[in-house]
């Protein structure tokens, strides 16, 4: 049985820079048509010219395949002037709570600093993207910010807030709660709880932020997913870290994912017999709510054993994926229809 996506997008995802982008760029433009790319970089991405230079340097590392990065820069407080430059190179600008997760110092300290740049951005049509986090105990950090996303959707009724990688029951809620709020999911977090993280023994490669829940809370992620709901979409969130920074006593949170996204999310729909929702998740509800066109790339999938290798290797880089050294029953065909002639 082949499977064909057309334009599959990943509204979420960490290309990393230097070695780590040699080695992950090619394992996403493989499999999607584009993507959005993350800007917390080291220093993050922060000004019209690292977002063009980051955008040169992702094409360079995705060789000839037909990829486009929807780029994004550091959300901080931004002039008119330096948005009007930005809101031409841009897909939207992603919000860090400071300390909230990787790279994330220099984001927002108080969201009251971060008004007068919102409103702007809603001017200008930019939307905002968010990793909604407190800095409260680990399993409440998303459920105390949905207070300040829904503060945000009441404050810009205009300006389109993209909660990232949701990973809770109330966070599904509030999606229907008001129309300029979306979503994205990743794939761990249909897959998977807090127990798979933690309930035996460790496993640093299933650890992220936000943490996966309970539950519950995957059922109501899974159930809005294969709903097909539109304002929900895939982000994989694939955050790699070298091997020896998630096997580690201060273990990086980051889940790799790109290289098994697509064959598995094909798997997990099938399984719930929702194959015919896959297209619209990975690609329909995005390019409806955002307005995208993203470039003309099928990309097929067979029901053909997948053995996912134990690790990504190159450039002086070695990864370890989600479900390392398991087998999954769908794999990506090999065609030549997703490289630039
Ligand atoms: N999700 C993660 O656990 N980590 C991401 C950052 C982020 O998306 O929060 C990363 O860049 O490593
Ligand atoms: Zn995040
Ligand atoms: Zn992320």
């Amino acid at each position: 049985m082949i499977l064909e996506l057309h334009s599959p997008l990943d509204m979420h995802l960490h290309l990393r820079d230097g070695d780590m982008l040699k080695l992950v760029a090619p394992l996403s433009s493989a499999s999607f048509a584009g993507a959005v790319v993350m800007p917390n970089l080291v220093p993050p991405v922060a000004d019209a010219e690292a977002v063009q230079a980051y955008r040169g340097r992702i094409m360079d590392a995705c060789g000839g395949d037909v990829f486009k990065p929807y780029m994004t820069a550091f959300f901080r407080s931004y002039t008119e002037k330096e948005l009007e430059r930005l809101r031409d190179l841009v897909f939207g600008i992603k919000l860090y709570p400071a300390g909230a997760t990787t790279n994330s110092e220099g984001g927002v300290k108080a969201m009251k600093d971060a008004e007068a740049t919102m409103a702007m951005m809603q001017e200008m049509g930019i939307p905002l993207l968010v990793h909604g986090e407190t800095h409260g105990f680990v399993m409440d950090r998303e459920a105390e910010f949905l207070d300040i996303y829904r503060n945000l959707a009441e404050q810009f009724p205009r300006l389109t807030i993209c909660m990232e990688h949701i990973t809770t029951a109330a966070a599904v809620r509030l999606l229907d709660e008001f129309e300029n709020l979306a979503a994205t999911v990743t794939l761990q977090h249909l897959l998977i709880t807090l127990d798979d993280v933690a309930g035996g023994m460790l496993r640093p490669h299933l650890f992220c932020k936000p943490i996966a829940k309970r539950p519950e809370d995957r059922e109501a992620l899974l159930k809005a997913a294969l709903s097909g709901h539109p304002r929900l979409m895939f982000g994989s969130d694939s955050a790699p870290h070298p091997v020896h920074a998630k096997e580690a006593c201060g273990c990086a949170a980051g889940v790799f994912t790109a290289p098994i996204a697509l064959p598995r999310l094909a798997a997990l729909f099938e399984e719930h017999d929702a194959l015919d929702r896959l297209q619209g998740f990975v690609s329909g509800h995005a390019c409806a709510l955002y307005g995208l066109t993203p470039p003309a790339k099928t990309v097929r999938l067979e029901r053909r054993e997948m053995l996912v290798p134990d690790a990504y290797e190159g450039y002086g880089q070695k990864v370890v994926p989600m479900e390392a050294g398991c087998v999954i029953p769908w794999s990506l065909m090999q065609s030549g229809f997703t490289k630039m002639t």
